[in-house]
C-alpha cells in the first residue's frame, strides 16, 4: 500500500438563511423578554391576573424560545455532519480514482516503474518490471531485490536507492541486472517517498532500458578509437570527396586533416600506377566491396611511400553505398627489410652471386624443367687455385678483389638463364640448363662452356699494382630429369672438382660412378676410422734422413693404419678423412705424444737421435692450444724438444699468418724446430717465407722423381736448395730413390736426404735395427 498524505480539510463559514434563524429567535425572544419584564409589566399592567398571565406567559415563552434554540442547534450539528461525510466520501472517491489513474499509467509505461519502502521492499511493481523480472507484480510485492536478482546486482541496487533516501533528492543510476531477456543495462531515475510528516519513507523508481543505446555507444567508441588507430584512415563519401581523417594519416602522409578534407585521394597518387591499377581496383571495390594490396603513394613532401592499402565500401540499410574506408600503413621499410634479409639470405654479400641456398633452390627447378623437357643439365663446381695462398700474402683485401672479379667474370660468359653462384670461400658453382637431349651432346657443351670460363679466368687479374693470373679445379656433373637431389648433385660436382684437384690443378673433371663408388668407400674408410685409435689399430713408421756423409740426420714419423680387414692404409687414404671428420684432433694428438715417447725411449736407451720430425695437420694446428699440446706431449714423455721437429706445409702456415707466427714462435721458444713440408709445391712468397722462424726446407718428392733428367725440376731444386742455403736454412730432399738423384742434389749442396734409396719408412725394430746399421763406422 502506497502511503499517502491525508487530504487536508478546510472548513469556510457561509452566512446560509439557515444560520440566521437562532439571531432571528432571539431578537424576537429578546423583546418579548423585554416586553414581559417585570417592570415593564407591572407599569402597564395593574391587575394581578393580568400580570399572573404575563407570568405565565413569560414562562412559557421562555420554554418555548429554548425549544426552538435547542432544535436550531442541533438541526445545525446535523447539518454539518452530513456535509462532511459527504466530503470524505467524495475525498474517498478521488483517491481511489488516483490509484487506478496511477496503476493504469505505470502499467502502460514502456519503463519498469517500481516504488519501495524503507527496507526495501517493493510497494509498487509495474507490468514491465513484471515481464522483465518474470515475477507477477502481486507477488513481487513485498519482496526486496535479493529476491530477484543474482547478490552483487541487488547489492549495486540497494546502495542506489539507500542514496536516494539519505540525500533525500532525485538521481539517475545505470544498473545492470539479470532479466528474461538476458544482462540488460537500465538508467534509473530514483527519488525519495515522504510519509505524512514529510519524513522519507521509501523512494519510487523509473528504469529504462539503455542496452542498446550503451551497445552503439560502445561500438561508437571503439569504430573511434579504431579509427585513430596507427593506420592511416580517410573516409570518403561515394563520389570520393574526402569527410574525415585521423592523426595517424597525416603523420603517414604529412597532410593536415585541413589540407586534405573536401578534395579526392587522388592527390596521394605517386605516378607510379597507371589507371588501368586504379580501374582494376575500383572495379573489384564496386563489385565485392573491398580491396587490399601494395600501392605507392607520395608524401605532402614529394616523398613516396609503399602503403598497403585497403579500401572497404561502408552500405546502409538499403545496401547503396554511403562512405568507402581507406586504411592505409607505411611498408616502405618493411619492404627494404624483406629484401634486405632476402638478399642476405639468398646472395653472397660480397660478389652478389646466388649462394648455396638460392643455388639449391635453381637447381630443384632446373630439375623439374628437364624432367619436362628431357634436356640434359650441368652443375660445374669450380674452385680457384692457390686462392688461400693469394689471400694470405697479399690479403683479404685482395683476395675479395679477386673473388669479385672472378663473379663478374663467369657471370658475363654464361647464358642469362644460367646461374652462377657462390658457396663460399673461392667455391663457385655454374647452373647450366638446355645442354641437349643426350649425355655426349651435354658433355660437349659444357666442356666448351668451361673452356671458355677457363680462358677467361686465364686472363690477367689487375689486383692492386700486381697482376694475377688465376686457374680453377673444375667438377662437372650432368644431369637428367629428377634422377638425383640436388644436394647429391652438388657432392657429384663437388667430388670432380677434388678429382681435378688431385690431378694437379687448373683442370676439370666429369663426375663418373667410380667417384661415388670411392665416395662410399670413404665414407666406409671414415666409419672405421673412430675405431682406429681406440683398437690400438694406428702406428707410427720411422723413415730415416741421412746427411751427406751418409749418417742419420734424423728420421720422420709416419702414420700407419693397420686395418683389421684392407691390410695397411697408406696415411694419403685415411688423413683427408680425418681431417673432414675431425678425428686427426685426437689422431694427431696421439701421433706427437708417441713419437715423443719414443724420443724419450731413444734417449733412456742411450741411442743418438738428432731429430725426430712430425707432420701435423692444419686442423690441428689451428687448434688454440696446440702449443700446450706439444708442450704436453714433451713434458709427459720428458722428450727432449731440441730433438722434436714439426713438419708444416706451405699452405698450412700461409691461411692465416699471425696466428702461425705466434705458434711458431712460441714452439721455437721451448726449442722445438720446423721443417716446411712439399716445399715448391705451393704458391708461396719467399720474402714472406723468410721471415717464418724456420730451421728447414723440404723439397717435394716431386721435383725429385724426374731428376736430373727434367730441366725444369733440376732448375727447381736447385733454386729451392741455393734459396734454402742463401736464407740459412737446412735443406733436404724427399723421394730420393736413385743415386742419380742423390748426387744431383749433392752435387748442388743439398744437406740431407729422404728416400727409398735408403730407406722405406719402418716399424720402429726394423728402424733401429737399420739405425745401428747406419752408425757402423764403414757405413759412412
Ligand atoms: N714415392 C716415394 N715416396 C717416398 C719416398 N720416401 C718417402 N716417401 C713417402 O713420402 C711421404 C713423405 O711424407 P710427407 O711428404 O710428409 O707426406 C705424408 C704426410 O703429409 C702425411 N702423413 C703421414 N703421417 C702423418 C701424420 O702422422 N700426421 C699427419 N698430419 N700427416 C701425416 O701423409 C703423407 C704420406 O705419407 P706416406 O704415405 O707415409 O708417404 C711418405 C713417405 O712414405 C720415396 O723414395 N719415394
Amino acid at each position: 500500500m502506497m502511503p499517502t498524505r491525508p487530504a487536508t480539510e478546510t472548513t469556510t463559514a457561509t452566512a446560509s438563511p439557515s444560520a440566521l434563524r437562532p439571531a432571528l429567535v432571539y431578537a424576537v425572544f429578546a423583546a418579548l423578554w423585554i416586553l414581559f419584564s417585570d417592570q415593564l409589566a407591572a407599569a402597564l399592567f395593574h391587575d394581578p391576573d393580568t400580570l399572573t398571565l404575563v407570568s405565565m406567559l413569560k414562562g412559557w415563552l421562555f420554554v418555548a424560545v429554548t425549544t426552538l434554540l435547542l432544535y436550531g442547534m442541533v438541526r445545525r450539528q446535523l447539518d454539518l455532519a452530513a456535509q462532511l461525510a459527504a466530503r470524505e466520501q467524495a475525498a474517498l472517491q478521488a483517491k481511489a480514482d488516483a490509484q487506478r489513474l496511477l496503476t493504469e499509467i505505470s502499467n502502460n509505461s514502456s519503463d519498469a516503474i517500481f516504488a519501495k519502502d524503507s527496507q526495501g521492499r517493493y510497494l509498487l511493481f509495474n507490468q514491465e518490471a513484471s515481464r522483465v523480472t518474470g515475477v507477477p507484480a502481486a507477488q513481487a510485492l513485498l519482496l526486496d531485490d535479493s529476491q530477484l536478482f543474482p547478490p552483487e546486482q541487488a547489492r549495486a541496487v540497494r546502495a542506489n536507492d539507500l542514496q536516494v533516501m539519505m540525500e533525500n533528492r532525485t538521481l539517475s543510476f545505470e544498473e545492470t541486472v539479470d532479466t528474461q531477456d538476458g544482462e540488460l543495462i537500465y538508467l534509473a531515475t530514483k527519488g525519495p517517498l515522504h510519509d505524512s510528516h514529510g519524513q522519507v519513507c521509501g523512494m519510487f523508481g523509473i528504469s529504462r532500458d539503455i542496452t542498446a543505446r550503451k551497445q552503439i555507444e560502445a561500438e561508437l567508441r571503439i569504430a573511434a578509437i579504431a579509427f585513430e588507430s596507427q593506420q592511416g584512415m580517410l573516409l570518403t563519401r561515394p563520389d570520393g570527396v574526402i569527410v574525415r581523417v585521423n592523426r595517424a594519416f597525416s603523420s603517414l602522409s604529412g597532410y593536415s586533416a585541413e589540407d586534405v578534407l573536401g578534395k579526392s585521394p587522388a592527390l596521394l597518387k605517386s605516378g607510379r600506377h597507371d589507371e588501368a591499377f586504379f580501374r582494376a581496383m575500383w572495379l573489384q571495390i564496386h563489385s565485392s566491396g573491398y580491396w587490399q594490396g601494395e600501392v605507392w603513394n607520395r608524401r605532402k613532401n614529394g616523398g613516396l611511400f609503399l602503403a598497403w592499402l585497403t579500401i572497404s565500401a561502408v552500405h546502409d540499410e538499403q545496401g547503396n553505398i554511403t562512405h568507402f574506408i581507406g586504411a592505409f600503413s607505411d611498408i616502405t621499410d618493411h619492404r627494404e627489410a624483406e629484401a634486405e634479409i632476402h638478399r642476405l639470405a639468398y646472395y653472397d654479400p660480397l660478389t652478389q652471386l646466388p649462394n648455396r641456398r638460392l643455388l639449391q633452390d635453381r637447381i630443384q627447378h632446373a630439375l623439374a624443367a628437364s624432367e619436362r623437357n628431357r634436356q640434359y643439365g650441368a652443375l660445374v663446381f669450380l674452385d680457384l687455385d692457390h686462392f688461400k695462398v693469394l689471400n694470405d700474402t697479399r690479403g683479404h683485401d685482395v683476395g675479395d678483389q679477386l673473388l669479385v672479379e672472378t663473379a663478374v667474370r663467369l657471370s658475363r660468359h654464361v647464358r642469362e638463364s644460367d646461374t652462377v653462384a657462390r658457396l663460399g670461400g673461392d667455391e663457385f658453382v655454374l647452373l647450366l640448363e638446355q645442354l641437349g637431349h643426350g649425355p655426349q651432346e651435354a658433355a660437349t657443351l659444357t666442356g666448351n662452356i668451361v673452356d671458355k670460363l677457363r680462358e677467361v679466368l686465364a686472363l690477367p687479374f689487375q689486383l692492386g699494382d700486381t697482376s694475377f693470373h688465376a686457374s680453377a679445379s673444375i667438377g662437372i656433373a650432368l644431369f637428367l630429369g629428377h634422377g638425383e637431389s640436388a644436394e647429391t648433385l652438388l657432392k657429384y660436382a663437388d667430388m670432380a672438382m677434388y678429382q681435378a684437384k688431385a690431378a694437379g690443378r687448373d683442370t676439370l673433371r666429369f663426375f663418373d660412378p667410380t667417384m661415388q663408388a670411392e665416395l662410399e668407400e670413404r665414407s666406409q674408410l671414415s666409419g672405421d676410422l673412430y675405431l682406429a685409435l681406440e683398437c690400438g689399430q694406428l702406428q707410427l713408421y720411422y723413415q730415416a734422413q741421412l746427411n751427406d756423409q751418409r749418417q742419420l740426420a734424423g728420421a720422420e714419423a709416419l702414420l700407419r693404419w693397420q686395418h683389421p680387414a684392407r691390410g695397411m692404409i697408406p696415411p694419403d687414404h685415411f688423413i683427408p678423412l680425418a681431417e673432414e671428420s675431425g678425428q686427426i684432433l685426437p689422431i694427431g694428438q696421439w701421433v706427437l705424444q708417441t713419437a715423443c715417447r719414443q724420443l724419450a725411449s731413444w734417449q733412456a736407451l742411450g741411442v743418438p737421435m738428432p731429430q725426430l720430425a712430425v707432420n701435423v695437420s692444419a686442423r690441428q694446428f689451428r687448434q688454440p692450444d696446440f702449443v700446450e699440446q706439444v708442450n704436453a706431449a714433451l713434458r709427459d714423455s720428458g722428450a727432449a724438444p731440441a730433438q722434436l721437429k714439426i713438419e708444416l706445409t706451405e699452405s698450412m702456415v700461409l691461411d692465416n699468418v699471425d696466428d702461425t707466427m705466434a705458434k711458431m714462435q712460441a714452439l721455437r721458444a721451448l726449442g722445438i724446430s720446423f721443417s716446411l713440408d712439399d716445399f715448391g709445391t705451393g704458391n708461396s712468397s719467399l720474402s714472406y717465407l723468410s721471415r717464418l722462424p724456420l730451421d728447414e726446407l723440404k723439397i717435394d718428392k716431386s721435383f725429385i722423381l724426374n731428376l736430373p733428367h727434367s730441366r725444369n725440376d733440376a732448375i727447381i731444386a736447385q733454386t729451392i736448395i741455393a734459396m734454402g742455403n742463401g736464407l740459412g736454412l737446412q735443406v733436404i730432399a724427399e723421394g730420393v730413390e736413385t743415386t742419380e738423384q742423390r748426387d744431383f742434389l749433392r752435387a748442388h749442396h743439398c744437406d740431407a736426404y729422404q728416400g727409398y734409396l735408403f730407406s722405406r719408412p719402418l716399424p720402429v725394430a726394423e728402424f733401429d735395427a737399420l739405425r745401428q746399421q747406419l752408425a757402423k763406422p764403414d757405413q759412412a
